[in-house]
């Protein structure tokens, strides 16, 4: 695997491959069997995978959580060469931002609902580093966990906005045996945080199974309701919503997802089911 920190580096050695179709994982790293499933995903489908980690500050909006995050490069790198991943573009701070960068970009409501109300200015940050990689890595494929729903669908739009030349391609979520959404977060959970975590992924899949049986409304708040009575677990919020807006679904949406955030312990964790 060839490794690269500078722009100009990856930039000359990506003009090289001329007419490979190129398929692009970015990260933050701390890789799980997650983020390799998307590393597999772009090797079907292309003739050369780059996979970037990159703990960009900009999205962090709790200063804590970025000062935790973690950073095993040196494992992270293993797993990558076992995967056969081709390129991993590892760029310090430097080498992405300027000082006092400015960066605004409309994306809509997308912007303030469900994470990004909890984590306000994060789409912004998140759709700044993701426009610097894109640009530098050109790829033809940008490989993105269906995990992080709300971030596709960001990143979906600014695509469109900013008529950037990329397919994306949405890969399902990888679980832990119990039904726990991986993370790199998950590090972070003591024995007993994992057992309370399952309530998560427990929660969706009882909306998804009971999404004819009951109001919208009444199934938001009986889950809620669930989450709230698991020790140890602070819900921020269940939402039933439209697959394709995420505001709030209304029986005969066409595209139906449930999403969900919650303390679990000290760690925040996001999951969602799509119901239709
Ligand atoms: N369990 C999973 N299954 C499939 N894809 C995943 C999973 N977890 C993360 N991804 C995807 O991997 C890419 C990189 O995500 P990231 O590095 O933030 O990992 P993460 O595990 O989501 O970390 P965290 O949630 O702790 O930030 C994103 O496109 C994300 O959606
Ligand atoms: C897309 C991303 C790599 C941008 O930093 C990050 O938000 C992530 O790992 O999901
Ligand atoms: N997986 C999305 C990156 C983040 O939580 O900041």
């Amino acid at each position: 695997m060839k490794i690269f920190s500078t722009r100009s580096e990856i930039q000359q050695y990506l003009a090289s491959l001329n007419g490979k179709t190129v398929g692009f994982v970015p990260t933050l790293g701390a890789l799980h069997r997650g983020h390799i499933s998307l590393i597999e995903q772009a090797k079907a489908g292309n003739d050369v995978v780059v996979c970037s980690i990159f703990v960009n500050p900009t999205q962090f909006t709790d200063p804590k959580d970025l000062e935790n995050y973690p950073r095993p490069i040196a494992t992270d790198i293993s797993k990558l060469e076992a995967a056969e991943c081709d390129i991993l573009f590892h760029p310090p701070v430097s080498e992405i931002y300027d000082d006092n960068e400015h960066w605004h970009l409309n994306i809509g409501p997308l912007e303030f609902l469900l994470e990004g109300e909890f984590r306000p200015g994060h789409y912004q940050g998140v759709t700044q580093v993701v426009y610097k990689l894109l640009d530098i890595v050109k790829p033809t494929r940008l490989y993105l966990g269906q995990k992080d729903y709300q971030q596709f669908m960001v990143i979906s739009r600014m695509v469109e906005l900013l008529k950037i030349p990329v397919q994306l391609v949405m890969c399902p979520i990888e679980r832990e045996p119990g039904g726990l959404a991986m993370s790199s977060r998950n590090i972070h959970l003591t024995a007993d945080d994992r057992q309370h975590s399952l309530i998560l992924s427990k929660t969706l899949n009882w909306l998804k199974a009971n999404f004819d049986v009951n109001k919208i409304f009444q199934l938001e708040q009986d889950a809620m309701a669930m989450l709230q009575s698991e020790p140890g677990v602070e819900p921020e919020y269940i939402e039933i919503a439209d697959g394709k807006t995420l505001l709030p679904a209304d029986e005969s949406s066409t595209s139906i997802i449930a999403l969900t955030a919650a303390r679990v312990g000290k760690t925040r964790l996001i999951d969602n089911v799509v119901i239709r």
